[in-house]
């Protein structure tokens, strides 16, 4: 998919909501563990029950590959099962050297070969330009670095100074050597808040995925204050706070309230912002 086409999704739904499905089976309901295949089974209510108010799904593979072969196949199911006019993030935060990169992309965007094609696949920056350059070989296929993460741990490296610059600023500014904002974003996490402000001088135009609304408590309206672009610029991923929002038959149907909340306001900021 194209920046354009993204935007345009985001125009059309009024929305630039992604969802996250990392599905286990000790959090779905007790009902679908009947099911031969329960986390596929959840993923698809849940898809089903939200596909019209997001722009993009988010599985992270660790709860996939946690289930072995099962989990793989649930995996590319359920990446078969995404319309294909939303926006997919192979969650896997890949990055190694090059002729390994070039092994994960195959697994993340040739179909030909695994079975799936992602839209974008989640890359560490740690390892530098030929870690993260094969998965830029292929067209319209995105690459999501790590910039500002949402967690605690985030200031162990990220904030150190490097130079003038703090890590995370340094991986924004050379990471645009390797690819433009067509194929490139960046994670900032919800809970980075006033950071976006710092991004946004570096990366003007870049899409930015942003993890941490919802169970980990990043504020929606702080986060479009700073981070908001002419295109939007911002996927904000919720997993938990969507996906697991009911426990009993009706979870999907909860699942699709909160999804609709988050909807609703990111409408009325595109309003504002004069974006639809
Ligand atoms: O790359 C990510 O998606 C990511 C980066 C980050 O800084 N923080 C972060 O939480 N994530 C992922 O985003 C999702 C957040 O899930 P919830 O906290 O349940 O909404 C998880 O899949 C995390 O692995």
């Amino acid at each position: 998919m194209t920046k354009q086409q993204l935007f345009e999704q985001i125009q059309k739904k009024r929305s630039f909501l992604c969802v996250g499905l990392d599905s286990s089976l000790d959090k779905i309901p007790k009902h679908l563990l009947k099911y031969e295949n329960p986390i596929l089974e959840f993923n698809k209510q849940i898809i089903d029950a939200t596909k019209d108010l997001c722009v993009a799904y988010k599985p992270n593979t660790a709860f996939y590959e946690c289930y072995g072969k099962k989990g793989w196949e649930t995996l590319t199911e359920t990446w078969k099962y995404i319309p294909e006019d939303i926006f997919s993030i192979a969650d896997a935060k890949r990055g190694d050297i090059g002729n390994t990169s070039a092994m994960y992309a195959e697994t993340f965007f040739n179909a030909a070969s695994s079975e799936m094609s992602f839209d974008s696949v989640t890359v560490a920056p740690y390892m530098g330009s030929d870690s993260v350059t094969p998965f830029l070989t292929f067209k319209d296929k995105w690459v999501i670095l790590l910039a500002l993460t949402s967690n605690m741990g985030h200031a162990d490296f990220q904030l150190q100074e490097v130079g003038e610059d703090r890590l995370f600023e340094k991986v924004i500014k050379t990471s645009q050597a390797w690819a433009t904002d067509e194929q490139m974003m960046y994670v900032v996490g919800a809970t980075r808040g006033a950071a976006f402000g710092d991004v946004r001088k570096l990366a003007p135009d870049h899409f930015l995925l942003v993890p941490g609304v919802g169970a980990q408590g990043g504020d929606l309206g702080e986060v479009c204050k700073y981070g908001l672009n002419s295109q939007c610029g911002l996927l904000i991923n919720s997993s938990r706070g969507i996906i697991y929002a009911g426990q009993g038959e009706d979870f999907a149907e909860r699942a699709r309230e909160e999804a609709l909340k988050l909807q609703q306001e990111m409408e009325q900021i595109l309003v504002k912002a004069e974006l639809v």
